[in-house]
């Protein structure tokens, strides 16, 4: 197998597990949504999912080769409730998978459709795990919220903070600061309903350690912010 994992027939999803195992299990993701199997879990009604996030400025962004990721860490945030447990979540980056066209990009599908891109808000586990990459070796180690694109008219202007700084990081691994404070809790949609599962990182090691919740409502980005090449 090609050295670089990546999308390719020779070096991509099918053949990750031969240099990852765990891409190999019963959990992986990114999935596909059937809505219609979903079933709504009137406990999760009773723990209302809350988050509290700072806003930053001076972020570090980085390109990853795949996509451009935002190192955030923040020991101030909170995520807890929903399919959380009683154990408390803080953000450490948020990231974005987006594809050649707007009618593509997005990891996780609804029915069978891909949204335009979507966004990665990972946080880890700091109630029983003492770092980030020990949380990823857990099963409950990860809460990623994603967050689906749209493409539409009006641009989302904390995107526009972000996407506004790649041309100074065209090549994989560069890396700048966005000056702009950025406060994570506006990439949300307004409409909080999700669907939570089960699964893992959606490239490799693919670890089987993330609580998906994925939101129903996308947000709206214009075609420029996320078909960036
Ligand atoms: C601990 O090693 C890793 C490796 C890869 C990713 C990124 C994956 S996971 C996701 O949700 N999307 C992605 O592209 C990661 O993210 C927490 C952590
Ligand atoms: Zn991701």
């Amino acid at each position: 197998m090609a050295a670089e994992w990546g999308y390719s027939p020779t070096n991509g999803p099918d053949v990750w597990a031969r240099l990852f195992p765990q891409a190999g299990g019963a959990r992986q993701s990114p999935v596909d949504i059937c809505t219609s199997i979903a079933s709504s879990d009137s406990n999760l009604e009773m723990k209302k999912l809350t988050f509290a996030y700072e806003s930053q400025s001076d972020l570090r962004i980085l390109n990853t080769g795949h996509g451009w990721k935002v190192e955030a860490p923040q020991s101030g945030s909170r995520l807890e409730g929903g399919p959380l447990g009683e154990d408390i979540y803080q953000l450490e980056q948020f990231h974005c998978h987006w594809g050649e066209t707007s009618a593509e990009g997005s990891e996780h599908t609804v029915d069978g459709r891909a949204y335009a891109g979507e966004l990665h808000l990972v946080h880890w586990n700091t109630t029983k795990y003492q770092s980030f990459a020990e949380a990823a070796q857990h099963p409950d180690g990860l809460a990623v919220l994603g967050v689906f694109f749209d493409v539409g008219n009006e641009s989302n202007d904390e995107i526009e903070k972000i996407v506004s700084t790649l041309s100074e990081i065209k090549f994989k691994g560069q890396f700048t600061d966005i000056p702009d404070v950025i406060d994570p809790t506006t990439f949300l949609p307004s409409g909080l309903g999700y669907w939570t599962y089960l699964g893992s990182l959606t490239t490799p090691p693919c670890n089987e350690c993330v609580i998906w919740i994925v939101y129903k409502e996308p947000i709206t980005v214009t075609e420029e912010q996320v078909t960036y090449h």
